[in-house]
């Protein structure tokens, strides 16, 4: 774990390198070692490959693909091609190392009756490591951020795990279930700050339907936008605020009783939502709570305008966090 007697760490990178190194080991029975080696490339690459999804979905949107290659950063193509030859190579590591334990790809290479080529397998492993560490890390990372600039919630949200735990030993995923406020403190970070920010489109089948008493004709691309839902002043009662109290059952009910809950949907929702919604939440609270039991924790200055100096390329660009961790008292 970091510490930062040697000044502020950048807590969105940490975070990064453990997700990461946690879905490839579930994913493919290999721990990448990213936290062993900070500097591996992984986290570079992705951040790039983010970046260059939107020159696709232009030349997609103009039916220009061949605009592409001249239009499209060579820095990001050179990112995205990198990205898929580290996965391919990936890919064939554990196909010529067979895991000890089950891993996801255990079940996939186990599916006799739908047998996936090596190029179907390099996609699967891109959706795995790509969906199953960078917006973990951003939901933590935002977590952080919102307790760093409320110390009230803060102290409430270590007070939990402290209380809880006596030693780090039974910090577990089955122990931190049970840890409410901490769950509505990820909560609410995720509304006000969700990890897919954007609307997934979805395409209006057939002639068309009736939407929020308005006709839209098949074939058009709607999506709820999550960031501007999760802060709009008419789904939830002083939207702007980080209240993670808002998520608990109060009684008598409170002012957060006529929020709107389920017009934030961070995993999205229906038959095509997050897989790996439980494991989100099982990876968040166990690295969370081990985070508070260990530290104390202080956002380093000039951080408070951080949610609002990132830009958005499909996902969150990836500017740094700092924050002071010191070993708690
Ligand atoms: C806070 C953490 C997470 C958030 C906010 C999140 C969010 C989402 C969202 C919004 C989608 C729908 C994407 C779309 O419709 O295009 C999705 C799909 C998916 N997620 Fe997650 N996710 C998280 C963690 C994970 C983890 C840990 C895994 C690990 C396995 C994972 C695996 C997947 C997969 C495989 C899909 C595609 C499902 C499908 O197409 O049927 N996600 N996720």
């Amino acid at each position: 774990m970091v510490r930062s007697r040697e000044g502020p760490v950048d807590i969105v990178k940490w975070f990064s390198l453990t997700t990461f190194d946690i879905i490839s080991d579930l994913a493919f029975g290999q721990p990448e070692g990213c936290l062993d080696n900070a500097d591996q490339p992984w986290l570079s690459v992705m951040g790039a490959r983010a970046k260059s999804i939107v020159w696709y979905q232009l030349s997609i949107y103009y039916r220009a693909e061949w605009l592409l290659k001249w239009i499209a950063p060579k820095s990001l193509t050179a990112a995205r091609q990198q990205h898929m030859q580290m996965l391919a190579a990936k890919v064939q590591r554990r196909l010529k190392e067979s895991s000890h334990t089950k891993d996801f790809m255990s079940y996939i290479l186990d599916n006799k009756t739908e047998k996936l080529t090596n190029a179907e397998l390099v996609v699967m492993a891109s959706a795995f490591l790509v969906a199953g560490s960078g917006t973990s890390a951003r939901a933590l990372s935002a977590t952080i951020f919102y307790l760093a600039t409320n110390p009230v919630k803060l102290q409430k949200a270590i007070g939990e795990v402290r209380n809880t735990f006596q030693e780090a030993e039974a910090i577990t995923i089955r122990s931190t279930s049970q840890l409410r406020y901490l769950q509505a403190c990820i909560d609410e970070a995720m509304r006000l700050h969700p990890p897919q920010p954007g609307g997934l489109p979805r395409f209006v089948p057939g002639v068309g339907e009736e939407i929020e008493g308005k006709f839209v004709p098949g074939g058009t691309a709607v999506g709820v936008h999550q960031l501007s839902s999760g802060q709009a002043d008419w789904n939830f009662s002083r939207a702007k605020e980080f209240i993670p109290e808002r998520w608990l059952e109060q009684s008598p009910p409170s002012e957060f009783a006529g929020d709107d809950r389920g017009s934030r949907q961070p995993f999205s929702y229906g038959p095509r939502n997050c897989i790996g919604m439980n494991l989100a939440y099982a990876e968040m609270l166990l690295i969370m709570a081990k985070l508070l039991f260990a530290f104390d924790i202080e956002q380093d200055e000039g951080m408070n305008d951080w949610t609002s100096r990132q830009k958005i390329y499909l996902t969150w660009e990836q500017i740094p966090l700092l924050v002071r961790l010191s070993v708690r008292g």
